[in-house]
């Protein structure tokens, strides 16, 4: 591989006799991993990622069913030692603040089996519609989709969070070999002036934390400057300590020596793609000083339904699923989702999903959103159809399927194999598509 000119000449310098081996590592093909979704009780055979509980190694095609389903998500392998390190506990208030296209916000929901609340934050809007989309496919249902800058945010959201992932924006060392054309960008400057917008980054991020609360810094490259001289600035500046990150066999420890000498970055983990099956990552755990619980501040009260749309809604439901619907709604001008706990009131910020987006009122009638194929088990619907392979295809095109016997006019779940992958709405023997222009093909 045709590395940037100054990138050979750097880590020579800083790794020495290693340096050949490091080096090696490019002219080898990248690894391929993804990560099933426990929410949906996925398994697989491919052998483990031995540093990530629901890892895999290999590829899974995005026009395959467990993609489509939800029951996976594509993630290199040591992208996936940041959520293993971020771990966070169900309930826990959590914020992933760079978080398109959503990897890690797919792991950190993973952990949270749906309680608490999690905030997946982008800055960059067409990103952010990716995430949230993800977000959807995964079937989570405890997450709010924002489009915001992290002051924004922390202006709205002092000491809001137990938990926050920096995964932040970064020279992308770590990517040469996955994505060749990140090396456009490589100046040997690079790293410096990635390393501004990071301490800016932190700088708002610390505002968000709890006394007490854990702060989860990543990066996918190299460059001493975006990681250990990162945390190292932190700790001086933000009053943050080192948390010790407990490594499997494989992930090297921090290089001290690369930043100010602090042996507490020992305690933070890097990821060689010579000394491991996977690319190039760094991570830190760091606390916050003090002691103290989460500032709640202005939260969104569930909301009223007018008779209209109460009863249009109680109709749907009482028609498409086994269990009275009770969760506490949010409605967003005609969209209707459930409500996560304690959701706060984010005025003049982007909100692009919040909770289990359910449907939107139309004149006279409630059409059920997509998102319920994904979020809910099947067992939780009246009326589940399996489809053949062929309808399988045919119903992602656009088509309709037939069922002669369906005659009562009711939103179905789809399902191929098993995995729940659409909604239809039968009427007359017919089930008309329903499935998302955008998600076509
Ligand atoms: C490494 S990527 C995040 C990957 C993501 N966490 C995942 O696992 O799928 C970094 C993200 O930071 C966003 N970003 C860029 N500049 C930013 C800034 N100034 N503040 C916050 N986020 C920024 C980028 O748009 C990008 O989506």
């Amino acid at each position: 591989m045709n590395l940037p000119e100054g990138f050979e000449e750097k880590y020579r310098r800083l790794l020495g006799a290693e340096a050949d081996a490091f080096l090696a590592s490019f002219d080898r093909p990248a690894a391929s991993g993804f990560r099933v979704n426990p929410l949906h009780h996925a398994e697989s055979d491919a052998p483990s990622v031995p540093w990530s509980q629901w890892g895999h190694y290999g590829k899974v095609a995005g026009t395959s069913l467990a993609h489509i389903a939800g029951d996976v998500y594509s993630q290199e392998p040591s992208a996936q030692f940041v959520g293993t390190v971020a771990a966070p506990v169900p309930g826990e208030r959590v914020l992933d603040l760079c978080a398109a296209p959503g990897g890690k916000t797919t792991h950190l929901g993973s952990f949270m089996q749906q309680q608490g609340l999690l905030v997946a934050n982008e800055i960059n809007a067409g990103r952010a519609r990716v995430l949230s989309s993800n977000v959807e496919r995964f079937g989570l249902t405890n997450t709010l989709v924002t489009n915001s800058d992290p002051a924004h945010l922390a202006a709205r959201l002092p000491e809001a969070f137990d938990r926050i992932l920096v995964d932040a924006p970064c020279s992308g060392e770590g990517m040469f070999r996955k994505d060749p054309d990140a090396m456009a960008y490589w100046t040997p400057d690079y790293p410096v002036s990635c390393a501004e917008r990071q301490r800016e980054i932190l700088t708002e991020t610390v505002k968000m934390l709890r006394p007490g609360g854990v702060l989860i810094y990543s990066t996918c490259t190299f460059a001493p400057e975006e990681d250990e001289q990162m945390i190292a600035w932190a700790t001086v500046n933000l009053g943050l300590t080192v948390v010790p990150i407990t490594k499997p066999d494989g992930i090297a420890n921090g290089r001290p020596e690369w930043a100010n000498g602090d042996p507490a970055l020992l305690g933070t983990a890097r990821l060689w793609p010579h000394q491991l099956a996977g690319e190039g990552h760094f991570v830190a755990k760091l606390q916050k000083a003090g002691d103290g619980v989460v500032q709640v501040g202005a939260v969104v009260a569930p909301a009223k339904l007018n008779r209209t749309q109460q009863h249009d809604f109680d109709e749907f439901a009482k028609t498409t699923f086994k269990q009275p619907f009770t969760a506490p709604l949010t409605l967003n001008r005609d969209t209707l989702a459930t409500l996560p706990p304690q959701t706060p009131a984010l005025v003049g910020i982007h909100i692009l999903r919040t909770g289990l987006t359910l449907g939107t009122f139309k004149k006279g009638r409630f059409e059920p959103a997509h998102a319920l194929a994904t979020a809910l088990a099947p067992e939780a619907f009246q009326s589940v159809v399996e489809v053949s392979e062929e309808e399988f295809a045919k119903y992602r095109h656009g088509e309709t399927l037939s069922r002669p016997a369906l005659t009562k006019k009711q939103t179905v779940l789809l399902t191929y194999q098993g995995h729940g992958f659409a909604l239809g709405k039968a009427v007359n023997g017919t089930i008309k598509n329903a499935y998302p222009k955008g998600l076509r093909i």
